[in-house]
């Protein structure tokens, strides 16, 4: 694709995907149930005035009864949007609602946008000011300079909650994380690096105060703005811009001449002011963060193949050492709201930087590594920060932030008991849809053909779209051409160059031959005829399965359908189960508020017996470590720790007892009730022993299969949990039955989860 027609594609998506379903990125959710009168009474009047003459009373209680302490305000007045500049408020709110949804989905802060239509200073904060009570944190965003200084000085002077403007330190706290590693890696002392800065704003001022804090000396540094370099008899200064002039060079000396033997590279301005030539004349192990946004000061390919030796990092996510904000503000304010600190001060920024700077030298999860295409993301020159999807971020940054805060004397309450403040954390990223956004980025790095059978069929078609959109598969359709693509017609959708294959047409009589053949091949001594596998391979999960098995394709999703056994069996008469597999098993998976939960097995055995539990288990188990997650498996049944007798309960203690000798280093127990390992208070009053007494399960292995389907059905209905599933395990090639009914979106996660696998 040529840059011109990328750039036009990305527009047109960008644009559809704002647009799409309800305009707009983020909505609210209640969160007390409104299901009655009695509800609603609680919820509105009369029920809301105790609340409200509780608060009236003691205005911390707003912490208690209302969303205040988890709800953090983005403000902008739209002076400098990216580096968009000065567009104005309306037209940045795109920006501050994806601000929203970052913090929402990386630490589970709800955010209000806010663009307030003004760029007078006095204006601005007597605005802020009042819309103090409403919030527990303030994140300024894309406020230009030098406006910005004087609004972030006041504001955190006279609120009361903690007041960050992220372009300043949000930006300031992941780039000198990113320059400590940078410069350890490059073998550079931090007091001996000649550092040039090109932008002098809100991003770059709060940049260089930060490093010179971390022991860049002042004198080494050489800045510029739009007009050139900051000399000392510049009259078009404010604030700290005086504290990074010069009067050391020449007149007419420009970026180009300062690049020669630069050590390091800043770059918080626009997009495209730097040449290959100037990062040529940098000094040997050159460091560069060209971090504008969207376009970096000089491109990561142009930079880098200038100069093959550099450390080198962007402001975007599509290439290696993303330095952004979206590193620090989710996890900063996080550890601010959980201990209530009045403000974000310097020994908490500190604390994030050196907590962001220490994690990038941490052992990488298998999985964060394999959703950036890699087997093994390393602490060097290409891995210098933690990767946004890390969920180490939340665990790991605001805890230090937390503790920063109350050593420092800013916090309103104290943490104790940080193993309980760590497993809150962890709860909190099962609110969101990680596990899938992990899975499908792992699924857009090394796309599979994923044959569907029911090419026919319209949510099958509109989760192919969504699939070919977002890159994770490469589908190809079992159909009717024409039925296909009058259904494509009639719902105005497009699917490009997908391969559809009419398995039923006479011009793939040769092929069904062939396939025909290879079936009765593998049948023949178990009574199939050369005629019966002819027949067969009209039908379309027969086909599919084959295609699968001689590697046209590497995933099979077929069904949609009520009966399932029919739908399986073709996949274990062609491909069969893996070796030392006896039964085959499936799990679902359902994204609770605990974190992604996989059941098991809720597919294929009606009454398992001890054995085959113990096998279900293992299988699952193996399939969930696949996925990038550690099991932790409780074996459920009616009774807890043998309180009750009958053959469904002694089943499950044996197998418990089995998979505990078998594996003594997993996380595995039972028999218990299903509430059991989700009730770490219950677990910790009655059975402290088990391992579910400190952390929830996250594999629940049930007696049969009716109660499996029992349990799924009631926690996607009632608990309205999403579901993804059934994922098939034990066959020797990844075939997935959808069951009818299944949603585009199911589909979509399904492919995810399939093609991750
Ligand atoms: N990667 C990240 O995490 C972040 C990136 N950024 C990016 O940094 C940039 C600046 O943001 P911010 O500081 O908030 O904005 P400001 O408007 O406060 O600052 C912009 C600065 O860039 C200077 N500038 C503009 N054009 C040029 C040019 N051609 N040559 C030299 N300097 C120039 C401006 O100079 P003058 O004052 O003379 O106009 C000003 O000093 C944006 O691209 C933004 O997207 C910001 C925050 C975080
Ligand atoms: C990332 C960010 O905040 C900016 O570019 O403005
Ligand atoms: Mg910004």
């Amino acid at each position: 694709m040529t840059n011109t027609s990328s750039a036009n594609k990305l527009r047109e998506d960008a644009l559809h995907y704002h647009a799409k379903g309800r305009p707009g990125k983020i909505e609210i959710t209640p969160t007390k149930e409104t299901e009655n009168q009695r509800d609603l009474s609680l919820a509105y009047s009369p029920g809301v005035a105790e609340p409200c003459l509780a608060i009236a009373d003691q205005p911390e209680r707003a912490y208690d009864y209302t969303a205040k302490g988890n709800l953090v305000a983005v403000i902008s007045n739209g002076t400098a949007v990216l580096g968009l500049g000065n567009i104005g408020a309306v037209a940045s709110k795109p920006v501050m609602e994806g601000k929203s949804l970052l913090f929402k989905i990386y630490a589970d802060i709800d955010a209000f946008d806010i663009e307030l239509d003004t760029t007078d200073v006095e204006e601005f904060i007597r605005t802020v000011k009042i819309l103090e009570p409403t919030f527990g944190g303030v994140n300024l965003e894309d406020i230009k300079a030098p406006e910005c200084f004087e609004i972030e000085r006041r504001l955190r002077a006279e609120l009361n909650i903690p007041v960050m403007h992220d372009d300043q330190h949000g930006t300031a706290i992941t780039s000198g994380a990113a320059l400590l590693n940078a410069l350890e890696i490059a073998d550079k002392q931090i007091d001996t690096i000649k550092l040039v800065v090109n932008g002098a704003g809100a991003a770059a001022t709060a940049c260089l105060d930060l490093y010179v804090d971390l022991g860049v000396l002042p004198d080494n540094i050489t800045v510029f703005d739009k007009d050139g370099l900051l000399t000392k008899d510049r009259t078009n200064l404010v604030g700290n811009q005086y504290k990074y002039t010069t009067d050391r060079h020449p007149e007419g000396y420009t970026l180009a001449d300062a690049m020669v033997g630069a050590d390091v590279f800043l770059g918080l301005s626009v997009g495209g002011v730097v040449s290959q030539d100037m990062i040529r004349s940098m000094a040997p192990g050159a460091i560069v963060f060209a971090m504008a946004n969207p376009n970096p000061e000089i491109t990561y390919e142009d930079a880098t193949a200038a100069r093959p030796d550099i450390i080198m990092a962007t402001g975007r996510s599509d290439f290696p050492n993303q330095v952004n904000n979206v590193l620090g503000f989710p996890y900063i304010f996080r550890g601010a709201l959980d201990v209530r600190a009045t403000e974000i001060n310097e020994a908490m920024k500190l604390a994030a930087v050196r907590a962001l700077a220490t994690l990038a030298k941490l052992p990488v999860p298998e999985a964060v590594s394999r959703s950036y295409g890699t087997d093994g993301l390393v602490f060097g020159r290409t891995y210098i920060l933690p990767k946004p999807t890390d969920p180490r971020l939340l665990t790991i940054v605001a805890p230090a932030v937390a503790k920063a805060a109350m050593d420092s004397g800013v916090a309103r309450k104290q943490i104790t008991d940080w193993a309980d403040y760590d497993m809150q954390l962890s709860r909190r990223q099962g609110l969101d849809n990680s596990f899938i956004r992990r899975l499908t980025r792992q699924a857009q790095q090394s796309p599979k053909r994923v044959v569907f059978t029911d090419g026919e069929n319209l949510s099958v078609l509109r989760a192919v779209a969504e699939v070919r959109e977002q890159k994770m598969a490469i589908p190809i359709l079992l159909g009717n051409p024409q039925t296909i693509n009058k259904i494509l017609a009639d719902h105005n959708m497009n699917l490009g160059d997908t391969l559809i294959i009419d398995h039923r047409s006479p011009k793939q009589d040769k092929v069904r031959e062939k396939y025909a053949q290879l079936l009765y091949e593998k049948r023949k001594r178990k009574g199939l005829t050369l005629i019966e596998a002819h027949n067969l391979m009209r039908d379309r999960n027969y086909f599919g399965t084959v295609l699968l098995e001689i590697g046209e394709a590497d995933v099979l999703i077929s069904g949609l359908t009520r009966n399932y056994p029919q739908t399986l069996r073709p996949a274990l008469q062609v491909i069969g189960r893996q070796p030392g597999i006896r039964k085959v098993s499936g799990m679902y998976v359902l994204l609770s508020r605990f974190g992604p939960l996989f059941l098991s097995d809720t597919t294929v055995n009606m009454n398992p017996t001890t054995d085959e539990i113990v096998e279900i288990a293992e299988t699952t188990a193996h399939a969930v470590r696949r996925l990038g997650i550690e099991p932790r498996i409780a074996l459920l049944s009616y009774s807890t720790f043998g309180s009750a007798t009958g053959d469904d309960a002694e089943k499950m203690q044996a197998a418990t007892a089995i998979l505990q000798a078998r594996h003594p280093d997993w996380v595995v127990d039972g028999e218990m009730q299903a509430h059991l390992p989700f009730n770490q208070e219950l677990m910790r009053e009655s059975y402290a022993f088990s391992p579910f007494a400190e952390q929830p399960a996250n594999v629940l292995i049930f007696p049969s299969l009716a109660a499996s389907n029992i349990a799924y059905n009631l926690l996607k209905e009632i608990g309205r949990i999403e579901k993804i599933g059934p994922v098939l395990m034990g066959i020797r090639k990844p075939v997935h039955v959808l069951q009818l009914g299944s949603t585009v979106r199911e589909i979509v996660n399904m492919v995810a989860i399939a093609v991750a696998d």
